[in-house]
């Protein structure tokens, strides 16, 4: 058993139960902190996560809990949760002065704030660094390779983070890239969103090519108006989670929008989820945020008039399409 302190993960959904093992795998003892109580007592008595990651095995280092006061003495905190729910759960725990490690992929929709800047406000004094890259939570749990982005504004921070989390195959590369670092992985899954749509309404291969290339034009704009650098936006962060994203059904995003091409009602998809989609809550306030900074993105504004149901995959499609031919 490992003397050192423990690691906490506050989120016991797919993603926060993943690297809570990878943690334990490298022997490093973990506290998830999760709302649900079967979650916590499935993960003590059975080391598992028969929810969010049912047929993984944790390890005995990973122990659950619906203490946050059970987080005092972490050595840092991995915060897992989904974006919009952030800054609620983040207000229920002390804060303590240990970095946060924020792994969410998301905006926070009316204050139009990216996650760490939530963080910062939730949990003055802490210092915040941020995960994100192309990381399916079943493939991570399965030990399989897997590279990733770490971002903090301390280098040093993001160094000792890095060191912490890595595995061999776990590979973090990190940046003092913040704003880019999130701005991939918040704006790749409306992308996904997309190109999900393309593929259930059978649109073909070329179709879905051109959605990716002109989704990271996309990105990219919104990026650097933002202050990202472009290696990041095209580095693991950015455009590697957008080509996992828009080429599987294991994304989220992407079987939402396959089901929307299909032609069901996003109402009818987004009642009552069990895991999270999270780039149809960042649709809006991405394009509102991309507004207030007159930068175009079409496809967004497609993702979000669909998920609205104010245009019908037929319309949003022909819309794209009739755009005046511009330079590329
Ligand atoms: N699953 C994955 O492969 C990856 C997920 N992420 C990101 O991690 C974040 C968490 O996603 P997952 O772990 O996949 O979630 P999930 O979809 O597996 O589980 C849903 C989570 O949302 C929580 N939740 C549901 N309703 C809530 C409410 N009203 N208030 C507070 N929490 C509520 C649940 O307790 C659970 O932890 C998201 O931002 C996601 O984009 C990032 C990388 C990979
Ligand atoms: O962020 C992810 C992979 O990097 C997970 O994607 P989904 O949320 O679309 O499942």
């Amino acid at each position: 058993m490992s003397m050192e302190a423990p690691i906490g993960v506050i989120g016991g959904g797919a993603w926060g139960t993943a690297l809570a093992q990878v943690l334990a795998a490298g022997g490093r003892p973990v506290t998830l902190w999760a709302r649900n109580r079967s979650v916590v007592e499935s993960i003590n008595a059975l080391h598992e996560n028969p929810v969010y990651l049912p047929g993984r095995p944790l390890s005995a280092l990973v122990r659950a809990t619906d203490d946050p006061a059970a987080l005092h003495g972490a050595a840092a905190l991995l915060v897992v949760t989904p974006a919009q729910h952030m800054r609620m759960i983040l207000s229920g725990f002390a804060p303590q002065g240990q970095p946060l490690l924020l792994c969410a992929k998301g905006i926070e929709a009316h204050s139009r704030k990216f996650m760490h800047e939530v963080a910062r406000e939730a949990m003055p004094g802490s210092p915040v660094a941020v995960l994100s890259g192309p990381t399916f939570a079943h493939e991570v749990a399965a030990g399989l390779p897997t590279a990733v982005t770490l971002a903090a504004e301390d280098e040093a921070l993001a160094r000792t983070l890095a060191e912490w989390i890595a595995q061999p195959a776990f590979r973090p590369y990190v940046t003092d890239d913040v704003a880019g670092a999130e701005i991939g992985g918040a704006v790749k899954n409306v992308l996904a969103i997309a190109c999900g749509v393309v593929e259930g309404a059978a649109l073909g291969q070329n179709a879905r090519a051109a959605l990716i290339a002109r989704g990271f034009a996309e990105m990219t704009r919104f990026g650097l108006a933002c202050g990202a650098r472009l290696e990041t936006l095209a580095g693991l962060s950015g455009l590697g989670d957008l080509v996992l994203t828009c080429s599987s059904t294991s994304s989220r995003n992407y079987t939402l929008g396959k089901e929307l091409g299909e032609g069901r009602k996003a109402s009818d998809l987004l009642v009552d989820r069990r895991t999270v989609a999270e780039g149809a809550f960042t649709a809006p306030v991405l394009l509102e945020a991309a507004r207030l900074r007159g930068i175009d993105m079409p496809i967004t504004a497609a993702v979000c008039a669909l998920i609205a149901g104010t245009l019908d995959v037929d319309d949003a499609i022909r819309t794209l399409l009739s755009r005046p031919l511009r330079a590329e």
